[in-house]
């Protein structure tokens, strides 16, 4: 039988990258997910189609000992694009003792792609629940957030926080500083998503965060500001005040641009939201290009966006109460 788990992606309302350097982050969970189908093989190969990767989507096979894979893109491609899917299996491969166990993977997604939106974590997490899961091993989400966090950790090369894959394994908005993780009580923010089409390298972008921290000291500080700033949003969060979030927002942007992670694009987006009268804007995860995010209630936003020329998408976002869950 074979066993479908799903999980949310995710925008940041504060502190990307900054969490990566142990100052706290606020993400919350949004109704785009990512869908994972595992059939357990009777052999030990991994089978995986995953047909919003590229326009014609491809199908790779091969063994656990690596092999030659037997595609029909690239490989580079293929090599970018299966290192969070292997990881994941590995991990619950490991979780379930069951290191030669084989399977059939199939993903689905509304989520785009390497647009800060959080996608690899909801594919992980998903990916980590239905392994398991067709294993025979029920995890607490909890625990495939733990999984998933390793699977991060170790495809962008040491360079990742727990919070995308504990905010899509749990769903909701999330607190997360270090390996202290908690979900919030928040109210239902009046999310628009403005996407520029494009996509961008988590890894790469995090590593050239930590180059100018370890250069300049006011790059250090600036990482330590996002913290304040979070730590600030936190009460305004508790109290649903949307105009003090929209500034933080706003000084976020600011801080996120001055490390070097913003983009015209985004800017452009960005100003587009302010003028059309967001309470506030910026970008959200890695950066470079992608998505932002913007709280307005009314529509204005989202029109604005959509005549935006580098918006190729602008969408509502609700809060996603659900993290991962079986299908
Ligand atoms: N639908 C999908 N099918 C297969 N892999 C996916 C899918 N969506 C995301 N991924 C994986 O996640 C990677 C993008 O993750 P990342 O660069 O962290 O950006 P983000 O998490 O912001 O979307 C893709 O290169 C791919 O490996
Ligand atoms: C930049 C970072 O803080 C968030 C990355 O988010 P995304 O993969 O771009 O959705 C990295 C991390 O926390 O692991
Ligand atoms: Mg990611």
């Amino acid at each position: 039988m074979p066993t479908t788990s799903s999980a949310p992606g995710k925008v940041y309302l504060f502190g990307e990258h900054a969490v990566v350097y142990g100052e706290p982050a606020v993400p919350c969970a949004i109704e785009r997910r990512a869908s994972v189908t595992v059939r357990e093989r009777d052999d030990d190969r991994l089978r995986v189609s995953a047909d919003d990767l590229t326009l014609d989507g491809f199908t790779v096979e091969y063994g656990v000992d690596g092999g030659s894979p037997d595609v029909d893109v690239p490989t580079p491609l293929i090599e970018a694009a299966m290192g969070y899917v292997d990881a994941s299996v590995a991990a619950a491969r490991d979780a379930a003792g069951r290191p030669q166990a084989g399977f059939d993977v199939e993903i689905e997604s509304d989520i785009p792609l390497g647009a800060g939106l959080g996608s690899s974590a909801a594919v992980v997490v998903a990916a980590v629940d239905a392994a398991t899961r067709e294993l025979g091993v029920e995890l607490a989400p909890e625990e495939v957030a733990e999984y998933a966090y390793e699977v991060e950790y170790e495809v962008q090369e040491g360079e990742a926080s727990r919070a995308d894959t504990f905010c899509s394994a749990m769903g909701g908005a999330v607190r997360v500083e270090g390996d202290a993780c908690e979900t919030l009580d928040a109210p239902d923010l009046p999310f628009v998503v403005g996407y520029d089409g494009a996509s961008h390298d988590t890894g790469a972008l995090v590593a050239g965060v930590r180059a100018l921290k370890d250069e300049y000291d006011f790059a250090e500080d600036t990482v330590e500001a996002i913290g304040d700033l979070v730590r600030q949003g936190e009460d305004a969060l508790a109290e649903g005040d949307v105009a003090e979030l929209g500034r933080l927002m706003d000084f976020n942007h600011g801080l996120l641009s001055a490390l070097g992670v913003s983009a015209r694009s985004l800017d452009e987006m960005v100003w587009a939201a302010r003028d059309a009268g967001a309470s506030g804007a910026k970008l959200t995860g890695a950066g470079g290009g992608g998505c932002i995010v913007a709280l307005d209630a009314g529509d204005s936003t989202e029109t604005a966006l959509s005549l935006t020329p580098t918006c190729a998408e602008a969408f509502r976002a609700s809060l996603a109460h659900e993290g991962v869950r079986a299908e």
